[in-house]
């Protein structure tokens, strides 16, 4: 990392598949505990516990392009899910590795949210963003924030928005470097080796090959138009390096796949 990039706020972004996985919230929080000089926000998803509680509650969810249509009905499940459930569970895990989060939704991070379109009901995105005074409060007063996808519209309305679409959109109001923390070691190849590097031309020629496939393909999209937006590389990373005691941040935003227009 540059010199003059040590006062950005780092992004991490955090799905399911980690959100499932007890060692890797503790991996991450221990290691951010031991790079507290730097300002973190974790922007997490929770995909499958929304699956699994949908379904336990007598609904069958449908996709649309890897995006969830998200019923009126649906939304006290969905917003219970990931704001309370999941937002909760990585609270936990920070607060034992001696980190002071602080739950958030969209709306206290400054980003307004509106419907994506009739067919996807309450599935919104990031429309406009408002200075992020509350977030540089709460990051230089030593505090993480933990922000879940639930956004609000002017209106007051709920929406659930897609994490990765969620984590650019707060790495782009706070001008903030973004990773995104996976279950696998970065963006694989046919032969099940990771690619160090990826642009727009290679994401659309594997993602039309069906070798970026399912989750992957909403990530590198997201991690694509973060790295548009932010002018800058973006990484997608396994968490398991994070075990590694003696790895600094600098290391981490090495490995695993950097996706760059530049
Ligand atoms: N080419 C690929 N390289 C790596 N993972 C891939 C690829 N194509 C599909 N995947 C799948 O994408 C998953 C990561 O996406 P997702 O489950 O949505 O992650 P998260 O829950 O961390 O947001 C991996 O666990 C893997 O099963
Ligand atoms: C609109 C939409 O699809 N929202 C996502 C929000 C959670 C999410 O993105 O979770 P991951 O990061 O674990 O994938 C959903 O309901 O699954």
């Amino acid at each position: 990392m540059e010199d003059n990039d040590t006062q950005k706020p780092i992004i991490i972004k955090i799905g399911g598949s980690i959100l499932k996985n007890p060692n890797a919230l503790d991996s991450l929080f221990s290691f951010i505990n031991k790079n507290k000089q730097f300002n973190w926000l974790i922007v997490h998803g929770g995909g499958n516990v929304v699956d699994s509680w949908l379904n336990k509650m007598g609904y069958i969810s449908k996709k649309h392009d890897g995006l969830r249509i998200s019923s009126k009905e649906e939304m006290p499940i969905i917003v219970g899910a990931l704001a309370g459930y999941a937002n909760k569970k990585i609270m936990k895990s920070a607060i034992k590795f001696d980190l002071r989060p602080i739950g958030l939704s969209l709306f206290e991070a400054g980003i307004n949210v509106k419907q994506k379109n009739d067919a996807l009901k309450q599935t919104g995105f990031c429309d406009s963003t408002s200075e992020p005074l509350l977030l540089t409060h709460l990051t230089t007063s030593g505090y993480i924030p933990i922000i879940c996808s639930i956004g609000f519209s002017q209106m007051g309305e709920w929406f659930n928005v897609n994490a990765d679409e969620a984590a650019t959109a707060i790495a782009k109001s706070t001008n903030g470097k973004i990773v995104f923390l996976t279950d696998v070691s970065g963006v694989l190849d046919q032969h099940q080796t990771l690619i160090q590097k990826l642009n727009e031309d290679k994401i659309n020629d594997l993602v039309n090959k069906e070798i970026i496939k399912d989750g992957m393909t909403v990530k590198v999209k997201e991690a694509l138009k973060a790295s548009k937006v932010l002018k800058d590389g973006v990484y997608i990373t396994g968490w398991q390096i994070l075990k590694n005691a003696d790895l600094s941040f600098s290391d981490m935003n090495q490995l695993g796949t950097l996706v760059s227009e530049f």
